[in-house]
């Protein structure tokens, strides 16, 4: 194996943000009624599955979807593994050796039932940002659907980070993959004027 597909499966009935558009496929014309070819359609939220948020999800001022640096979305990452943590701070991150780290992946392996939309997550305490930061990470990744609480209103952790230039990437998949470095591929597609976009997440094994 010398890749990992770290993406969310897209499926009908999947979890979304509460209240927020279900994600729905399904063929808008059939091969035998169209006498030629199956047509699908997608109805979905941009924060379906593995998603990254662009800046303009939480600030009117923000870089939107077709706007983004796409450089951030490929390259080299680091993935650990931090179980069991509530949050996630300063404290935990320093137990690991994070300096020159561009793309940090968490794998916190809290949301299990992936069938359900998870009530309680690990969220990104403001303390870990400024150290993040410092280490000189532009991308933070993690496998939960947001990095605030999910009942966050004021989403200190997505501004936090926003405020450093640090990316946001949620909803990855990492429970199959070991700590180490790997090369990360996670595109946003061309949305003009996009919140988010949906991504095929992929690490490369170094
Ligand atoms: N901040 C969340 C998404 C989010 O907040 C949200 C997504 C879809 C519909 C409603 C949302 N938030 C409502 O308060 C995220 O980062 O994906
Ligand atoms: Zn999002
Ligand atoms: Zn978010």
């Amino acid at each position: 194996m010398d890749w990992y597909d770290i993406s969310a499966p897209l499926v009908n009935g999947m979890p979304v943000w509460p209240g927020d558009t279900p994600y729905q496929f399904g063929l808008q014309w059939t091969k035998d009624e169209s006498g030629s070819v199956n047509v699908g359609r997608l109805t979905l939220s941009t924060h379906t599955g593995t998603h990254i948020d662009a800046p303009y999800h939480f600030d009117e001022a923000g870089k939107k979807t077709h706007q983004l640096d796409l450089s951030v979305y490929m390259g080299p990452a680091r993935v650990i593994y931090l179980p069991d943590c509530a949050r996630i701070g300063k404290a935990e991150l320093s137990a690991h050796d994070l300096r020159g780290v561009e793309r940090l992946l968490i794998r916190t392996d809290a949301w299990q039932v992936k069938e359900t939309f998870p009530h309680m997550i690990p969220h990104v305490s403001p303390d870990a940002v400024l150290c993040l930061k410092e280490w000189g990470v532009r991308l933070l990744g993690v496998d939960v659907p947001s990095v605030d609480p999910i009942d966050s209103k004021e989403l200190e952790a997505h501004h936090a980070l926003n405020q450093q230039g640090i990316h946001i990437l949620e909803g990855i998949v990492l429970s199959h993959v070991p700590e180490g470095d790997y090369e990360l591929i996670a595109l946003p597609l061309p949305i003009v004027d996009g919140d988010a976009s949906p991504v095929r997440a992929v690490l490369r094994v170094k």
